[in-house]
């Protein structure tokens, strides 16, 4: 595997065509392993970047503490087969004087994430559109987890008439359901055991769907899961259109729960598809 820390080296090593592209935070677990192996098995040369991007922390997030270690990640690439590593510093990615910023408007980025983290899904959409203008991949590999993220990013391009495939991936989870992310690491042993709610809820969501409950009922039977971890603090629990994230009144094919919260050291994500 090679690795590129500047622009200069990256296009270097890049190939001309047939690019797979991965761009993560770093910290790797097996959900960003799952994405790597996807896109090994579609494209003929992977690209993994690990970039903690600052403009996407607010001003009271984890930016500075945020997990790294680029040793391991490294390690970790290298086995599974991925064949260039771009890990830039914030100098590399945002030269003195960086000025632009990428903005999808409207309620795919105004609503739930984009109103806890105002800033986030510009500081992400403004990441991604300069990656993928200096790897130029075919197709880029983006987790379910972050499920609000991916609409935005296919919505950018699209809407920028980016000459690539945005795929996504189906969430990867720990046995008793916890979607792995790199900040469970901040999560005390008893916090870990709480911090199943998240899903738990969402479960309880689908599961009133399928007993044919409505979607108030079902919210409330996700609400009741949530109440069982006392510490948790939910910024939302919704149930939403798969595509404009508007929330629902009655189930939809594909209706998606959604779900957002912090504990006192983490805040934490995830989604599930409630309504089949
Ligand atoms: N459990 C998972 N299953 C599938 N994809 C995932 C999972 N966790 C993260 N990803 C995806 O990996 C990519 C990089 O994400 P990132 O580096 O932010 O990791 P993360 O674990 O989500 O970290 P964070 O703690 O910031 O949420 C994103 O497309 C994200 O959706
Ligand atoms: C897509 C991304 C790498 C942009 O910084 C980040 O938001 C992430 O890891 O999900
Ligand atoms: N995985 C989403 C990146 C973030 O929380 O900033």
């Amino acid at each position: 595997m090679k690795v590129a820390h500047t622009v200069a080296e990256l296009r270097q090593a890049l190939p001309r065509e047939g690019v797979g592209f991965v761009p993560t935070m770093g910290y790797l677990h097996r959900g960003h392993l799952a994405l790597v192996e996807r896109a090994r098995k579609e494209n003929p040369f992977v690209v993994v970047s690990i970039f903690v991007n600052p403009l996407q922390f607010g001003p009271g997030e984890d930016y500075h503490r945020y997990p790294r270690d680029l040793k391991r990640d490294q390690a970790l690439l290298e086995e599974a087969g991925v064949d260039l590593l771009f890990a830039p510093g914030v100098e590399e990615m945002y030269p003195q004087g960086f000025a632009t910023r990428v903005s999808v408007e409207g309620p795919l980025t105004a609503l739930w994430e984009g109103e806890v983290r105002p800033g986030h899904f510009q500081g992400v959409a403004t990441v991604v559109a300069r990656l993928f203008l200096l790897v130029g991949p075919s197709r880029a590999y983006f987790g379910e987890k972050d499920y609000q993220q991916l609409l935005v990013v296919r919505k950018m391009v699209r809407d920028l008439g980016f000459p690539l495939e945005v795929v996504g991936v189906p969430t990867v989870r720990e046995e008793d359901g916890l979607a792995l992310s790199s900040r469970n690491v901040y999560l005390s042993p008893q916090r870990r055991k709480e911090a199943t709610v998240l899903y738990r809820a969402l479960l309880a969501m689908r599961e009133a769907a399928l007993r044919g409950e409505g979607v108030a009922e079902a919210l409330e039977r996700g609400e009741e899961v949530l109440r069982e971890a006392p510490e948790f603090r939910p910024d939302y629990l919704a149930i939403v259109h798969p595509q404009t994230l508007l929330p629902l009144s009655r189930f939809v094919p594909g209706a998606r729960g959604i779900v957002a919260g912090r504990f006192p050291e983490v805040r934490l994500i995830d989604n599930l598809e409630v309504h089949p």
